[in-house]
């Protein structure tokens, strides 16, 4: 048995000691060395995982799998991309964004660059991502069984314009959303070309999912900043980071508090990505009035009432539009 299982053995002992049946077995001293070993709080016993996978998301916030998606789904979903920027398809909620340096830009440039696709629920092809079998599988270890896709991006990260805006601020994702409970949240992120450092891959500060949803805003950057990319604000810049290096294929889950953000694009194609934010369907929405949230509330908002037309609908109600039931039962959200 791994060292991983040794110590999973001893947490399961743990909490069957702490509950009403106590194992009469146990001796005083295996209590004692056992008192201060955490419960496992952020993955559930549902065998999705391997012991080793459970403990590394306790301690880290996120693990990475190799070669999870086929190089032919991959293929196909950059197929779909490509129609999508070529406009020869259109889904009812795509959004598609265009990079602050290019979007505001004077000069007319022949190729309108999309940096990203935001809400691809519509899109079959597309969405087939959020379904895969081997995605969902390691999900459920995250959500339970009744999984909701909550929110799509194809991420193309531009090649930098030369300000930097190609960059995504350090941030959680939980900022964004107005569900709980957190730990029912999860994000899979896979990369559809091989990306690294030079490319702008993912960063990411292990641990950093165990602490609180801090405050975001927009970072002074000095070449501007893409709408809606909130940074934290103050982040220990001493916390060791991780460049995660991945294949095309490679897959990355990740903890909705995990601190993250992307690297510059320094080369001369769009790094792609395509991912999704699953949620237990039991979640619920909360009101995010007097908490750090309530300027994304706000900025959301305007959005839906200036490109939309809609001003009664609220921040949980974009939500419940755009999720998608991708296995089980639609209970919550
Ligand atoms: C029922 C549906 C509701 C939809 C609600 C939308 C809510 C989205 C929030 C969800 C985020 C969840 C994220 C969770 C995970 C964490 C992250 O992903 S963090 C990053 C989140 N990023 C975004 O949400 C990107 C959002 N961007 C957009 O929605 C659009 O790009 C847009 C800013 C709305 C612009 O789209 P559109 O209106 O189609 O664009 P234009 O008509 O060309 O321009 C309008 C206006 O906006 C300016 N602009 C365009 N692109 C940018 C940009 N990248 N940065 C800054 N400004 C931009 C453009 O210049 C125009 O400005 P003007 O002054 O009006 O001329
Ligand atoms: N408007 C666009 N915005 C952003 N990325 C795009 C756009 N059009 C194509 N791409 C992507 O940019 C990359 C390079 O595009 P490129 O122009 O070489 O190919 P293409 O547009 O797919 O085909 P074509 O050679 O017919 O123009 C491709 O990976 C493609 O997916
Ligand atoms: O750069 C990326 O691909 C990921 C950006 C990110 O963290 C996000 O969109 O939430
Ligand atoms: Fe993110
Ligand atoms: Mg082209």
């Amino acid at each position: 048995m791994s060292r991983a299982a040794d110590r999973l053995a001893m947490i399961f002992n743990h909490l069957d000691r702490s509950t009403v049946h106590v194992a009469a077995s146990s001796t005083s001293t295996q209590v004692a060395s056992y008192d201060h070993t955490p419960a496992l709080r952020y993955t559930l016993d549902n065998d999705a995982l391997s012991p080793d996978q459970r403990l590394s998301y306790e301690e880290n916030g996120f693990i990475l799998i190799k070669n999870l998606v086929s190089e032919e789904d991959i293929d196909k979903f950059r197929s779909a991309f490509e129609r999508i920027c070529k406009g020869e398809a259109r889904f009812p909620g795509l959004v598609v964004m265009r990079d602050v340096a290019i979007a505001k830009s004077e000069f007319v440039l022949d190729q309108q660059a999309i940096s990203k696709l935001q809400d691809f629920q519509e899109d079959p092809e597309l969405f087939r991502y959020c379904c895969l079998p081997q995605i969902l599988k390691h999900v459920q270890a995250f959500t339970g069984p009744n999984i909701m896709a909550m929110h799509t991006m194809l991420i193309n990260k531009p090649p930098d314009a030369g300000k930097k805006t190609s960059r995504h601020p350090m941030h959680q994702d939980l900022h964004y959303f107005p569900f709980r409970p957190v730990d029912r949240i999860v994000c899979a992120w896979t990369a559809m070309e091989r990306v690294d450092r030079r490319n702008g891959c993912l960063v990411v500060l292990p641990g950093t999912h165990r602490g609180s949803l801090k405050e975001h805003d927009y970072p002074e950057w000095e070449g501007g900043v893409n709408k809606m990319y909130h940074g934290i604000r103050d982040y220990n810049p001493d916390h060791p980071r991780m460049h995660l290096e991945m294949e095309k294929g490679d897959t990355v889950l990740f903890h909705p508090l995990l601190i993250h953000g992307s690297g510059m694009n320094q080369t001369q194609g769009f790094r792609k990505a395509i991912s999704c934010h699953y949620a237990n369907a039991d979640c619920y929405y909360i009101d995010v009035k007097g908490t750090t949230q309530e300027n994304i509330d706000k900025e959301v908002k305007e959005i839906t009432t200036k490109k939309y037309g809609m001003d009664a609908v609220t921040f949980q109600d974009t939500w419940a539009f755009r999720g998608r039931l991708v296995q089980g039962e639609r209970t919550s959200l």
